[in-house]
Formats: C-alpha cells, sequence, structure tokens
C-alpha cells in the first residue's frame, strides 16, 4: 500500500451532507465504501502523505511550494545552471563503488518522441548491508556511509549534521512556528467518487480477497487503514461495526448481505461523534517548512550543499525540490508507516512539474525520488523511524496485516519491524523511494521503503526531512526545469543582468 496517511476516506461531511434515504443513501454508501476500500487502493497510491487533507501547510494540499507556484516560477530559486561547471568534477570521491554520472548510454527501448536523454541519474551502489563508504562532504571531515539495507536502498551518515546546526534548524523551525501535521477532515476527494461507477456487489467482490463470501477486518483493513484520517485497527473497526450494527450475527466477519445493509449515514456519523485523540490520527506531530534558496540561513544552505554532494544529483534538481520540513513529534507522538511518495502510473502528475504537464491529472503525487532524514535530536525513549519490510524477501499487501497484527502500525507493532533505527543527533538517513528505471532514470515505487516514526515513549523527537523531487516523466522534468530557468532568465534580462549565451547555456545539466 502507498501512504495511508492521506486522505483516503475522503468527504465525510459531503457524504452526510448527500447522504438521504433509500436508493441515494445506499449509493452514497457505495461511494463511502468505495473510498474506505477502492480509492485507498487506487487513489491514495497515487498520492502521498502530504497531499490531500492531512497536511495544513498549503504546499502540501496544493502540492508544491510557495515558490514554485507563483508564476513566474523563479524568483526565489536561482538560475538554473548557465554558470555551472561540469557535473563530475566538483563532486566528492565516494569511494571505489561511485557510479558514473554520465554511465555508458543504455538502450533506450522503444524511441523517445521528443528529446533523446542525455542526463542519468546517479544511484549510489550499496554494495551489502553493512557495507560502509567514505564520503567528503564539508572540508576537513570524513563522513562514513553505511548502507543499511538494500530493499529499499537506505543508508545511514552520522555526524552528517554538527549539534550546532542541529540547534539551529530547530530553532529557525520555532521562530517560523510549526503547524499540526494532520487535518482531521480530509476535503476534495468527493468528485472523484462521484466518477465511481461500481455496485455494492462489485465492490464486496474486490474488497474480498480471498473469495470466500466474507470480509475479514484485515481485508478492510488492507484496502482502507485510514478514515477520516484516523488510523482503524482491528479493534476500531470492530467498534464501529458494534455502532452501527453492520455485523448482525456478530461473527467479526460482514456477508454480502450485512455488506449491502450498511448504511452510510450510520457509519459517518458513528466516527465523527466518536470523537477522536490525536494518537489515534495517522500522524501525530508538528511541522514547518524552511527555504533553502538564495537569502536562507547559511546553515540552511550548506545543509542542502551536502545533500547535493551526498546525493550526487546536479544542483538544480536539488534547489527545484520541496524546501525542508521540519517536524517536531511531543511525547506520544508517532507517525504510521507509508511510503513518502506514490507509485508511478501514467496518469500520475508531479506537484512539482505541473507547471509543465500537458493536460491536468486526477492524481498528483510529490514525486520525492530520494528521501534524506536527519535527526536533529537524540530521543529519550522510543521514536526510532522504522522500516518494517526492508530487505523482505517478499512484498506483499496482504501480508502487511495477520492476526490482528498490523506491521504499519507503529504505535504497537514497530518492534516487529525488518528494521528500525534509533534517533541519534547530527544522523542523517538517505534512502531512494523508487527503483531505477534501468535506463538511468526513475522507474517504480520501491515499496520496500515503507517506513513510520515509531512512538515516542520519553522526550520530544524532531527530525527535518529533504525530499528530492524528480519527474518519472524524463520529458516532463526537462520541460519544468526549462520552464523555470527560462522564467529566471526573463526575469534577469528584464533587469538587463545576463547575456543571451547565459540563456542558451542554460540546462545542460539536464
Ligand atoms: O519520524 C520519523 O522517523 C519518520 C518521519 C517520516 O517518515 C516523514 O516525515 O515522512
Ligand atoms: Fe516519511
Amino acid at each position: 500500500m502507498s501512504d495511508p496517511g492521506e486522505s483516503p476516506g475522503g468527504p465525510a461531511r459531503g457524504v452526510l451532507q448527500r447522504s438521504t434515504m433509500g436508493g441515494r443513501s445506499y449509493f452514497v454508501f457505495v461511494l463511502v465504501f468505495f473510498h474506505m476500500c477502492i480509492m485507498n487502493g487506487i487513489a491514495q497510491l497515487y498520492e502521498n502523505h502530504n497531499n490531500g487533507g492531512e497536511d495544513p501547510d498549503p504546499r502540501s494540499h496544493q502540492g508544491a511550494p510557495d515558490s514554485l507556484q507563483q508564476p513566474p516560477l523563479g524568483p526565489k530559486k536561482p538560475p538554473l545552471g548557465p554558470k555551472k561547471p561540469p557535473l563530475g568534477p566538483k563532486k566528492p570521491p565516494l569511494g571505489p563503488k561511485k557510479p558514473p554520472l554520465r554511465p555508458q548510454k543504455p538502450a533506450l527501448g522503444p524511441r523517445e518522441p521528443e528529446t533523446v536523454r542525455e542526463f542519468f541519474l546517479p544511484r549510489i551502489d550499496g554494495v551489502k548491508v553493512g557495507h560502509v563508504q567514505k564520503l567528503s562532504l564539508v572540508p576537513d571531515k570524513v563522513h562514513e556511509m553505511r548502507t543499511l539495507s538494500l530493499k529499499p536502498l537506505l543508508f545511514e551518515i552520522p555526524g552528517f549534521l554538527s549539534d550546532a546546526e542541529c540547534g539551529v534548524v530547530m530553532q529557525l523551525a520555532q521562530l517560523k512556528g510549526l503547524v499540526e501535521s494532520q487535518l482531521m477532515v480530509q476535503e476534495g476527494q468527493e468528485e472523484l467518487a462521484e466518477e465511481l461507477d461500481l455496485s455494492p456487489d462489485e465492490i464486496f467482490s474486490l474488497l474480498d480477497i480471498s473469495q470466500d463470501g466474507q470480509l475479514q477486518l484485515s481485508e478492510i483493513l488492507t484496502h482502507s487503514r485510514v478514515r477520516e484520517g484516523i488510523w482503524l485497527t482491528p479493534e476500531s473497526l470492530r467498534e464501529i461495526y458494534a455502532g452501527i450494527h453492520a455485523d448482525k450475527d456478530h461473527n467479526g466477519l460482514l456477508s454480502l448481505e450485512e455488506f449491502r445493509q450498511l448504511s452510510s449515514d450510520a457509519f459517518q456519523r458513528f466516527l465523527l461523534q466518536r470523537g477522536v485523540e490525536s494518537s489515534q490520527l495517522v500522524r501525530n506531530s508538528h511541522h514547518t517548512w524552511l527555504e533553502q534558496g538564495p537569502g536562507a540561513h547559511p546553515v540552511l544552505q550548506s545543509v542542502k550543499q551536502r545533500v547535493v554532494h551526498l546525493t550526487q544529483l546536479p544542483d538544480p534538481l536539488v534547489d527545484l525540490s520541496e524546501p525542508l520540513q521540519v517536524v517536531r513529534y511531543q511525547q506520544g507522538g508517532h507517525y504510521h508507516a507509508h511510503h513518502d511518495s506514490g507509485p508511478v502510473y501514467p496518469e500520475t502528475a508531479c506537484t512539482h512539474t505541473r507547471p509543465a504537464a500537458n493536460a491536468s491529472s486526477p492524481f498528483e503525487t510529490s514525486c520525492r525520488y530520494i528521501t534524506v532524514l536527519f535527526y536533529l535530536n537524540s530521543v529519550e525513549g522510543g521514536g526510532e523511524t522504522a522500516f518494517p519490510v526492508a530487505d523482505n524477501g517478499t512484498y506483499e499487501e496482504v501480508s502487511l496485516i495477520q492476526n490482528d497484527v498490523d506491521l504499519l502500525d507503529t504505535r504497537r507493532n514497530c518492534e516487529r519491524s525488518n528494521l528500525r533505527v534509533k534517533p541519534t543527533r547530527g544522523t542523517a538517513l538517505f534512502w531512494y523511494n523508487y527503483l531505477s528505471d534501468g535506463k538511468g532514470w526513475v522507474g517504480e515505487q520501491d515499496q520496500y521503503s515503507l517506513h513510520g516514526g515509531c512512538v515516542v515513549t520519553r522526550g520530544t523527537k524532531w527530525v527535518a526531512n529533504k525530499w528530492i523531487n524528480i519527474d518519472p516523466d524524463y520529458q516532463r522534468q526537462v520541460r519544468y526545469q526549462q520552464l523555470v530557468s527560462q522564467s529566471a532568465q526573463d526575469h534577469k534580462d528584464q533587469e538587463g543582468l545576463v547575456s543571451s549565451q547565459d540563456m542558451h547555456d542554460a540546462h545542460q545539466d539536464l
């Protein structure tokens, strides 16, 4: 499954308003349950945890960081590269296994219609779990980067940030102000639901994975762990069943007959009236965003530059990514397991390249190719980052919840995760949310990159996320960068600052 932390359930208020009686009510129920079940399997898969209603930050709702949404595109962003030196020489050595920045061009398969790829994303070789590579990220210091898993490709770099830098980032975040990371009621999925045209029997059949004519709790939860932003557990689902008299024969299962009789009014009313504590949400934290471009605090700029070196990506890709997200969990805080970015489908639009998209798409995700997670403090108790299925032999969605044990539940089952990283101040984790497509670009989502923040049992936990946004659609990424560069250029030209040669040189990196 993809990120459970985003608007999977959908439009409680809208549905309540619309639900009347009889056939209409039934139809609405179908929509509601479709939300619960199918939209989580589809729409949610398309989006990432910060799109949709959980995140009150406007840049999350609308997709892109403020600086990327404002036309013209680039005032806050540095120009894309007219003056940049070639990519290779300025990168620090990463040890013997460093992949070439411009490997031999692989066969491209079906010929691409517009431009041939001229750029190949570097991808660091993990070699094997436990492998250590030396990095020179800053002068006079050698960092060690240890491979923690190959699925996902995940590394740990102790001391990536100094104690003082961690302090500055936390202070800047506090100065800016943190907001709750999750809104209760998710908006914006109603129209999507109305486009759906499935009968209750069809929905039932889709949910009934084992095809035994009964819906088990795990079959419901596999498709929808989240309702109204609330993390559903087997217990809470039983409570809902009891509250709306769904399970008439009290056998813990929903038959088709029981399923057909469910009323959406009752279901919605139960959830909304029950009242919710923050511990029952998908995510229980506060966060803010810090820009890292020119004019930002030197520490933030320096961290960004270090990320460029770490990832070996060209500056523009990092510059045009989301700002730094700083997150604070208070005692009792958590973040259930999720993917930072959604899977790739032809219809998927990336938030950051939306200005360069040809057509509007109903599905949007942040397209976070890489996550760099910084621990800004060492946590007194709990708060580990869990990777439930890291290096698992297989990834099976249905195996994530078995016998009432939900591996994605970081409040209860973190200790069952394949990998847990204890927060240590200054350490950075770094992983790829996507595989390579084998042709030097972004491939499939790496399902093994599921991760979450375990409940903080003592003290406060501070982390920061640097997400590197890259569009799996190479052409769209190129178009977007050209657009940004052109926009920045237009600005400069108006001010008489640059020559046409500079314009010509733009985007040589991509
Ligand atoms: O808090 C953690 O350890 C993980 C945070 C995370 O996954 C996120 O913010 O996306
Ligand atoms: Fe995450």
